[in-house]
């Protein structure tokens, strides 16, 4: 019963939805509905009427050619409206697809860096994305068709009634006892469908390494293909047996139903004949029975059948509102609005991703404009970390982050976000234009050429140039679309530095900027990184002693603690760490000079 309540309360939910989106369009869409459910059975009742009119013989052949006429022209009036009606649906299936695809990628984005990491949400997303194409639309058509089949139904019902009024206790009894049947099968179904949605992901993932390129050279190398496959057919092939096993169910329900109303109707219409054969009833009549026995099976059966489509795309439509209900980032919470950054300082700020082990403890320390920091420690150690948490992507901290002295939780992150600029570790390779990869840094200001050229030269693109300060803006990068340049890793780390150039922030962050990039392209990367932080608060991520100890200020982490700040010839005194890490870069320099030699 609780069952059956949320889902009448999700239908009510999917009507408000599709109304909201579908505006004006809706009611054309009922109405021209409603019609069409009617038009079979006032086809009906004119064509008995001039059966009738032929077999009495009472009307003149004038009467009887308006009759026909009438009947024709309603046929080719309902023909007219079922054009009209499928042209109104395809309408709506396309502004139902594209809307909600993009209520569901806006709410992606307004969602916050703790949602995108949490499994269940992005598992949420990935599934709604998959069906939107079909989904909505199809819960849109199964109301449709029940509205439509229930019209007819009842019209035809009444016709029958009107007859024999005893005829009612079959009219009604078979079509709900089958209903009660058929959603007895559907909750059975939505069940194993809700077990089954961790492996139906699992099924998912795979066929998505299976058929992307930034998997195809892994699985190749390692052979993986045959082994994907066999664990995507047994998933599927579970999921097959348990569809079947649901399909095996209807179908006999289905017959034993189908028979018992065949046999009821059946005797219908030998008493429909009878009357007719007796004189008791006119041929008009008798055929009207006769085909309102028919409407009545056929639009019972679809209407069983379209609530069990609209009970099963009901499980779409509750992952869509719980989905939609997901709380967003509260972006312009803050009541303050800054218009630069001049010091950023951690009180005793520990953080954790899952609510257990912290990745940062007690971190505490400052920054003021004008400063070169270098925030270095090993692997898992909780750098990148505390880079996130300066830009403000986490507020589930302990602690507290002073901005210009004001706590980052009341300023308006709208604001706060625009005067950064930052190269995370996995930064974004857009599949654009290379002018597009590095005005996306800035997109208020996407005209700019002359800085986009000397943006370019400052991080040491030494590619797609036209000449010695300009380059080939309009040349696509990547692979996925036509004519595109696919840049090395370093390449497409320069455009990415160069992009973060572009912002005009207060406060630059790179991590690990030179992850990709040779020796020489790293010293001039850090040489015009350091030349730019004059004005600004400039801060990188590095594991390389030779890099950090260019900073006014290093911040030595370990285990997400600190462990030391300081210049270098400070920390060499005071920091086990720093020190390590400045054995580990001799003992590496070491060997690249006996392997140079
Ligand atoms: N999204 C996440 N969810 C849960 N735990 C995470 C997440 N990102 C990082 N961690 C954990 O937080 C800790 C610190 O990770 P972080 O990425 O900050 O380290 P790092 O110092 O930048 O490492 P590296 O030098 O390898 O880039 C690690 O133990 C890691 O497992």
């Amino acid at each position: 019963m609780e069952r059956v309540n949320k889902n009448l309360k999700l239908i009510s939910k999917t009507i408000k939805l599709i109304f909201n989106i579908t505006g004006r369009n809706f009611y054309w869409v009922m109405l021209l509905t409603l019609f069409t459910g009617l038009s079979p059975v006032i086809s009906v009742l004119l064509f008995q009427q001039l059966l009738n009119a032929i077999e009495l013989k009472q009307s003149t052949l004038n009467q009887l050619s308006i009759l026909l006429f009438i009947y024709l022209g309603f046929s080719l009036f309902s023909s007219w409206l079922s054009s009209i009606s499928s042209y109104f649906n395809s309408k709506l299936r396309l502004l139902l697809e594209y809307k909600i695809n993009y209520l569901i990628i806006e709410k992606s984005s307004l969602l916050s860096m703790k949602d995108f990491e949490n499994s269940e949400v992005y598992n949420k997303l990935t599934r709604l994305e998959n069906e939107v194409g079909y989904k909505p639309f199809q819960t849109f058509q199964a109301l449709l068709g029940i509205i439509s089949a229930a019209v007819t139904f009842i019209s035809s019902a009444i016709i029958l009634i009107l007859w024999k009024p005893a005829l009612i206790i079959i009219l009604i009894i078979l079509p709900f006892l089958s209903l009660y049947y058929y959603l007895k099968i559907a909750q059975e179904d939505f069940k194993i469908h809700f077990e089954r949605s961790n492996s139906e992901r699992q099924a998912w993932y795979i066929s998505y390494l299976l058929t992307h390129d930034f998997s195809f050279k892994e699985i190749k190398m390692y052979g993986l293909k045959n082994y994907f496959l066999k664990r995507f057919w047994a998933l599927k092939s579970r999921f097959r047996n348990q569809d079947n096993s649901i399909n095996k169910k209807k179908m006999i329900y289905g017959f034993i139903f189908n028979t018992i109303q065949d046999i009821c109707m059946g005797v219908v219409v030998f008493i429909a004949v009878i009357s007719a054969f007796t004189g008791k009833l006119l041929i008009g009549n008798v055929a009207t029975y006769i085909k309102s026995i028919g409407m009545i099976q056929s639009n019972g059966q679809a209407m069983v059948n379209n609530i069990y489509m609209l009970y099963e795309s009901n499980l779409y439509m509750e992952l869509l509102d719980e989905f939609l209900s997901l709380e967003t980032e509260k972006v312009n919470s803050g009541e303050v609005t800054i218009g630069a950054i001049n010091s950023i300082e951690f009180k005793n700020v520990s953080f954790s991703y899952s609510g257990t082990d912290e990745s940062l403890k007690n971190i505490s320390f400052s920054i003021k404009k004008g400063e070169l920091v270098a925030i270095i420690g090993v692997n898992g150690s909780g750098k990148s970390t505390l880079l996130k948490l300066i830009c403000g992507l986490y507020t589930h901290y302990k602690g507290l982050i002073l901005i210009n002295g004001i706590d980052l939780q009341m300023i308006n992150k709208e604001s706060y976000r625009k005067c950064i600029a930052v190269l995370f570790q996995d930064y974004l390779k857009y599949e654009f234009t290379l002018g597009d990869n590095v005005t996306l840094g800035d997109v208020d200001n996407i005209n700019d050429t002359q800085k986009i050229n000397k943006t370019l030269q400052l991080a040491n693109v030494d590619f797609l140039k036209n000449s010695e300060e300009s380059y080939r803006l309009d040349n696509q990068l990547g692979n996925w679309f036509d004519e595109g340049t696919q840049l090395s890793g370093g390449q497409w780390q320069k455009v990415a530095i160069a992009r973060t150039y572009y912002r005009d922030a207060s406060v630059f962050l790179l991590d690990e900027p030179s992850s990709a990039l040779d020796a020489i392209s790293e010293k001039r990367v850090f040489d015009s990184f350091f030349k730019l932080a004059n004005d600004q608060i400039s801060m990188f991520i590095t594991h390389k002693v030779a890099v950090a100890k260019n900073a006014e200020k290093i911040i030595v982490i370990n285990f997400g603690e600190i462990e030391g700040v300081g210049t270098h010839s400070e920390l060499m005194s005071s920091s086990e760490v720093y020190r390590g890490l400045y054995q580990k870069d001799q003992i590496d320099s070491n060997v690249e000079l006996v392997k140079n030699s």
